[in-house]
C-alpha cells in the first residue's frame, strides 16, 4: 500500500545544539535504512519550508504507523498521511 506523508518539522529554537545534531543524524540514518529497504520510496524537500513530502510503500496502516511513530523526530513534527490508490489514467505505476 502506498501512502503520501507530509512531515512539517518544528524544532524548538532553544534545543541543545549537540542534542539537535545527534537527533538529526539519527533521523537521517533511520530514514536511509527504510529507503534502502524499499519502504520509504520518495523523500522530497518542500521548497522554502522545513518540511518533506514522502511516499511510503508498506503492507498496511499498522506498519506505516509503526514506522512513523518510531521516527526520531516524531515529537517535533506534524505528520499528515494521505492513502494513495491507482489512478485509472496513469500510464505508469
Ligand atoms: O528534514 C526533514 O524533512 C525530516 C527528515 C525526514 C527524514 C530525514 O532524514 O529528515
Amino acid at each position: 500500500m502506498l501512502f503520501a506523508v507530509r512531515m512539517d518539522v518544528d524544532l524548538p529554537l532553544d534545543l541543545d545544539a549537540q542534542f539537535r545534531d545527534e537527533l538529526l543524524a539519527t533521523e537521517k540514518a533511520y530514514s536511509q535504512k527504510l529507503q534502502r529497504a524499499g519502504k520509504w520510496v520518495h523523500l522530497w524537500r518542500v521548497v522554502g519550508e522545513y518540511s518533506n513530502l514522502s511516499v511510503f510503500d508498506v503492507a498496511d496502516n499498522g506498519e506505516l504507523h509503526e514506522l512513523l511513530w518510531n521516527l526520531p523526530l516524531f515529537k517535533y513534527m506534524k505528520v499528515t498521511v494521505t492513502p494513495l490508490a491507482q489512478h485509472p489514467s496513469a500510464v505508469a505505476g
